[in-house]
C-alpha cells in the first residue's frame, strides 16, 4: 500500500533529501502536501516536479506571489495553495495522510508535529526541537494518538537500528553512546572562539545542513538537544547517555549492553540513509547512498568531551534534569542567540552565555499543555532579546 506523505519543511536540507529518496520509489509514495517558509521559488519547483495535492506557506500574504511563480513555471500544475499556521497542522493531520516528515527547523515545527502525533501518523522526526521543548506532552500524544515516532536524526536513527527488539524494548541496555563530530571548532584555540564568523561556524566538517543546526553543531548545543531527544525517544535518564567525540562521523552512535557488547551503525555522512530507513521501516529500501568502503574509510578515532570548550552540553543536561519548562526555555534562548550570531550581532562565545543567563533568570515551571510550552518559549525569547539589547530583563 502506498504511503501518503506530508513533508513539513520541504525546501530545507532534510526536505530536499527526503524528496531525493522518494524520487527513487514512485510506486511506494504519494505526496499529499509540501510546506515551506521563505523559499517560494524552491517550493514552486517542487510542486512542478512532484505534483503534491497541496502546498503550504505560513503567511496568507505569501499566497499571491507563490501562485504567480507557480503559474509562470507550469500553468497546469494542479497543486492547491494554502496558508496560515492552521494549514500546517491541517496537512500534518489530514485523514488521507499516513506519514509526516517533520523537518521544519526550530520551535516553528512544534504545533504541526504535535498535530501529527495526536492524529496517529507515522512521524519521521528530524525537528528535534519540538521533542526537546515538549517531551512528556509529545510522547503522551504519540501514545494516545496511536502514532509511530521514528527518529531521522542520524544518531537517534542509529540507536534505533541497534536498539533491542524485545517486548519491553530495553533488555540489557547499559548505556547509549552519542557520537559528536566536534564541529568546525574542535581544535580552535579557546581564546580565538570569540572571533569566529558565522561563515566559519556554518562550515560543518562532515555534514551539509541548514544554518541553525550547523551553528548548534559548532557550539555543541546540537549534542545537548540530542541528549534530551535520546532520553525521550528511548526512555533513558540523562546519565545513561554519554557523548563521545568521533571526528570522522562514520559511526552514527552506539548502544552498549550489560554483557560488554556494543552495537553500532556505520555509514556515509548522508541523511538519505536514515531518511530511507525511517520511510521504509520495518522494511529496507535503497537510499541512493552506497555502502561505506571500510578499506578506504581510514582510522576511526574517539575522544572524550571537552566540557570547557562546549558549555552548551552542561546547560542541556541541567535543563533535562530540571524538567518542566526548562528544556523549552533552553531551546528558545538558543534559537534567539543563534539568530543573533548569524546576523552578526553576537560573538560565538556569547551564544551559550546568553542561554545560561536566560536559564538563571527564569524559573522552571511544570507544564502539561501546548499553551504552557509556548508560553515558556515566549518568555525565554523575550528574556534573551532583552539581554541581547543590553537591557536588564525583569
Ligand atoms: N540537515 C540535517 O542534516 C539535519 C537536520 N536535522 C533537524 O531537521 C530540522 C531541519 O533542519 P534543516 O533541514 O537542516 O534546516 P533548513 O534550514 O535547511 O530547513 C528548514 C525548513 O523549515 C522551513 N521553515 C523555517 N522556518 C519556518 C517557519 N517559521 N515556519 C514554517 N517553516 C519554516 C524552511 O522553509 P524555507 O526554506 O522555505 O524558508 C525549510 O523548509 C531541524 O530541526 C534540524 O535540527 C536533524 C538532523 C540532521
Ligand atoms: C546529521 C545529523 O544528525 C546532525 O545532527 C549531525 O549529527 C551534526 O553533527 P555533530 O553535531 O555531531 O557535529
Ligand atoms: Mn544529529
Amino acid at each position: 500500500m502506498k504511503q501518503h506523505l506530508t513533508i513539513l519543511g520541504a525546501t530545507g536540507s532534510i526536505g530536499v533529501s527526503t524528496l531525493e529518496v522518494l524520487r527513487r520509489h514512485p510506486e511506494c509514495y504519494e505526496i499529499h502536501a509540501l510546506t515551506a517558509h521563505r523559499n517560494l521559488l524552491g517550493l514552486a519547483r517542487q510542486c512542478v516536479d512532484f505534483r503534491p495535492r497541496l502546498a503550504v506557506v505560513p503567511e496568507a500574504a505569501q499566497l499571491d506571489e507563490l501562485a504567480r511563480i507557480l503559474r509562470m513555471l507550469d500553468p497546469h500544475c494542479p497543486t492547491v495553495l494554502r496558508a496560515g499556521e492552521g494549514a500546517l497542522e491541517e496537512v500534518a493531520s489530514a485523514p488521507e495522510v499516513t506519514t509526516v516528515m517533520a523537518a521544519i527547523v526550530g520551535a516553528a515545527g512544534l504545533a504541526s508535529t504535535l498535530a501529527a502525533a495526536r492524529s496517529g501518523k507515522k512521524i519521521l522526526l528530524a525537528n528535534k526541537e519540538s521533542l526537546v521543548m515538549s517531551g512528556p506532552l509529545m510522547m503522551q500524544a504519540v501514545v494516545q494518538g496511536g502514532a509511530c515516532l521514528l527518529p531521522v536524526d542520524s544518531e537517534h536513527n542509529a540507536i534505533f537500528q541497534c536498539w533491542p527488539k524485545d517486548e519491553g524494548g530495553r533488555s540489557g541496555v547499559e548505556k547509549v553512546l552519542l557520537t559528536a563530530s566536534g564541529g568546525p571548532f574542535l581544535n580552535t584555540p579557546l581564546q580565538d572562539l570569540v572571533k569566529v564568523t558565522p561563515e566559519q561556524a556554518c562550515q560543518h566538517p562532515k555534514w551539509r545542513m541548514g544554518k541553525k543546526i550547523s551553528v548548534d553543531s559548532a557550539t555543541m548545543m546540537n549534542k545537548g538537544l540530542e541528549l534530551i531527544e535520546a532520553c525521550w525517544l528511548f526512555g533513558l535518564p540523562p546519565e545513561k547517555v554519554e557523548i563521545v567525540i568521533h571526528p570522522q562521523s562514520l559511526i552514527h552512535s552506539l548502544v552498549g549492553f550489560i554483557d560488554g557488547s556494543f552495537l553500532a551503525q556505520l555509514g556515509h555522512t548522508d541523511m538519505r540513509i536514515p531518511i530511507a530507513h525511517a520511510l521504509a521501516y520495518p522494511q529496507r529500501q535503497s537510499s541512493g547512498v552506497p555502502l561505506l568502503d571500510l578499506t578506504v574509510a581510514g582510522p576511526l578515532t574517539f575522544l572524550p568531551l571537552e566540557r570547557q570548550r562546549f558549555p552548551a552540553v552542561a546547560l542541556a543536561e541541567q535543563a533535562m534534569q530540571a524538567g518542566g519548562t526548562a528544556p523549552a526555555l533552553l531551546n528558545a534562548a538558543n534559537e534567539v542567540a543563534v539568530a543573533a550570531f548569524l546576523a552578526g550581532h553576537l560573538n560565538f562565545r556569547a551564544i551559550t552565555d546568553t542561554i545560561a543567563q536566560v536559564l538563571d533568570q527564569l524559573p522552571t515551571q511544570a507544564c502539561t499543555t501546548l499553551e504552557e510550552v509556548m508560553e515558556a518559549d515566549r518568555r525565554a525569547r523575550h528574556s534573551a532579546e532583552l539581554i541581547l539589547s543590553g537591557r536588564n530583563p525583569c
